[in-house]
């Protein structure tokens, strides 16, 4: 029986030299931003139990960390802080002072690694006793307000220190346009972009980050200003509004189980760069499970961050990059 010879596609795979040609955009090193945990003990390399082969560094350590990641490659990090629990507040007060690990660790990499791009979570729950992502009022709800006046001061903060990027993580309302005034103010706007994790959803996925950062909610959860995992028109919503008040560069968060919430925001703004996350929860699981034998690692990797680029992803966020910078240079030989 003869078929139709449209439907003979396997010759167009056939040879690994081919395939590249069938897949729309393959992953390149300055695709991936490295999310880096920053901790206050300046001699600390602390390894995060569940999250095995990353660490929380002090600021003594930056170099040996960094140097050989940035010889393979490594064009973006982003900072996270970790303190310890007498230096938190109600109000995240040493988040935009010295006394924030993150704000040392700009200026040593900037002075070690000029050509690193850097960018900061921007949020209060890794410096709040509450743990919570903004400054709430006494019945424990958010004080939007004066959350969004306290992210501004950090954001500004980050900038002075030598951001090249600033990325509110709390999901705020308001805060872009806030952000992006404060830094308008302090002359800073123009060499200071604003990445936004617009669509992130209350996942279960994040509980291998509140352990790294320590920074899980001592009531209650985020619910109330984290969006439902279900809600795609929300995502959407949210997305624009970040897009209107001037973010640079929208986030979705987490990647694998929001594709279509990539797509989506591929869709809506074609004009922008869309980021996303593969939070701690989606590394941990594919790092256990092929712990376990169940799947192979550097396969499960690039598939997933393949998904990623396919959705329509320009920029990813994720804990595999070391790995990542090694086996994309096995693929050149
Ligand atoms: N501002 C909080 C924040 N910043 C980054 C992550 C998650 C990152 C990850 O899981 O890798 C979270 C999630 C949360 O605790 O709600
Ligand atoms: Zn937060
Ligand atoms: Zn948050």
């Amino acid at each position: 029986m003869v078929v139709g010879t449209s439907s003979l596609l396997h010759a167009g795979y056939h040879h690994p030299a081919t395939r590249p040609w069938q897949s729309e955009r393959a992953i390149t090193k300055s695709a991936l931003i490295y999310p880096i945990f920053i901790s206050d003990n300046p001699d600390d390399k602390y390894e995060i139990k569940s999250m095995p082969e990353q660490y929380r560094w002090g600021v003594n350590r930056l170099e040996e960390f960094l140097s050989p990641l940035v010889k393979k490659g490594l064009r973006s990090v982003m900072l996270f802080g970790v303190v310890k629990p007498e230096s938190k507040d109600p109000t995240a007060s040493i988040a935009d002072t010295e006394k924030n690990p993150v704000i040392q660790a700009i200026g040593i990499i900037k002075y070690k690694f000029p050509s690193l791009h850097i960018g900061c979570d921007v949020c209060l729950c890794d410096y709040t006793s509450h743990g919570h992502c903004g400054v709430l009022f006494e019945d424990g709800t958010i004080n939007n307000p004066e959350s969004v006046k306290r992210l501004v001061e950090l954001a500004v903060a980050y900038a002075k220190a030598g951001a090249d990027c600033v990325a509110p993580s709390d999901m705020m309302d308001g805060r872009m346009k806030a952000i992006k005034e404060g830094l308008l103010a302090a002359n800073l706007s123009h060499r200071v972009s604003l990445m936004a994790y617009s669509a992130k959803f209350a996942s279960g996925m994040y509980g291998p980050f509140r352990d790294a950062c320590d920074s899980a909610p001592t009531f209650g959860d985020r619910r109330c200003y984290q969006l439902p995992p279900n809600a795609r028109g929300l995502a959407r919503r949210a997305l624009a509004r970040d897009a209107n008040e001037g973010a640079d560069f929208l986030m979705v968060k987490p990647a694998l189980p929001y594709l279509d919430i990539i797509r989506d925001a591929k869709e809506d703004f074609p004009n922008h760069p869309i980021a996303c996350y593969q939070v701690s929860g989606e590394y941990s699981m594919i790092w256990r499970s092929a712990e376990a034998g169940v799947l192979d690692l550097k396969r499960m990797v690039f598939e997933t961050l393949e998904s990623m680029l396919r959705a329509g992803a320009t920029v990813i966020l994720t804990y595999y990059t070391p790995r990542m910078l090694e086996w994309l240079d096995e693929l050149d030989q």
